[in-house]
């Protein structure tokens, strides 16, 4: 996989040359290229954004850097993601779908938004994607462009070691995780339940399970199906 990021703050994504996806890079899984907006921008300042049309708060981003910056990385195979608060909520099952494509490119906008005809463009020559976080603001893509592509990097197929472990994590059966332990079975004054010492694996992986489903209806009973 291919991940392009378009930002004005480049330095923001060093961070992804270390961790999980800095080896998932040095194994060439995965390919990351980031494009500083201002790169494609032609005036002494540098200008990337300028007032609204029709009056308002705030700045809008101009379109005519983003253009370029769109023929400087679409492919016909490219996804572009959108951050943005006005986006389908990003999910689990959003991340493993995302996790197949071959290219993904990543355009970090602020909150006053991406002059729109950028978005229609991109659309005429690629799929687009507008992703939402969640239901608050942040003030750039760029934070929600790290989150959206360590959730995706990590379901890259080779990138995690033992892909076992990806079942059984939270939202992965639409469901969220048991709580794990681990030694000493005893620590200020509080003990492992008992079933995770037994051996009994059917029991375990009952209780796990069982486990899933109270916190499920406890904390996120939207997530439950209308019969659970
Ligand atoms: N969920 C979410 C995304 C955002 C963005 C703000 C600016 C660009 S993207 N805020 N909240």
């Amino acid at each position: 996989m291919r991940i392009d990021i378009v930002t004005i703050f480049p330095d923001f994504f060093g961070v992804l040359d270390i961790s999980l996806l800095g080896k998932a890079r040095e194994r060439g899984i995965i390919e990351l290229g980031v494009h500083d907006l201002r790169d494609f921008t032609y005036d002494r300042h540098r200008t990337v954004d300028d007032t609204p049309y029709g009056g308002g708060a705030g700045m809008v981003m101009r379109p005519e850097p983003w253009g370029e910056a769109l023929d400087a990385t679409l492919t016909p195979e490219t996804v572009v993601i959108v951050p943005t608060p006005a986006g389908v909520p990003f999910t689990q099952a959003a991340a493993r779908e995302l996790a197949l494509e071959k290219h993904l490119v990543f355009t970090c906008g602020r909150y006053e938004g991406i002059d729109q005809r950028v978005i229609d463009y991109a659309a005429s020559r690629a799929r687009v994607r507008e992703i939402s976080l969640g239901d608050y603001v942040l003030n750039g893509g760029e934070v929600a462009t790290m989150a959206m592509i360590e959730a995706i990097g990590r379901l890259v197929p080779g990138v995690i070691g033992n892909p076992e472990s990806l079942t059984e994590e939270s939202h992965e059966q639409g469901l969220l995780e048991y709580p794990s332990y681990t030694k000493p079975s005893t620590w200020r004054e509080r003990s492992v339940p008992d079933v995770l010492l037994s051996g009994n694996h059917k029991a375990i992986a009952d209780w796990r399970h069982e486990q899933q489903l109270e916190r499920t209806r406890r904390v996120r009973p939207d997530l439950l199906p209308d019969d659970q």
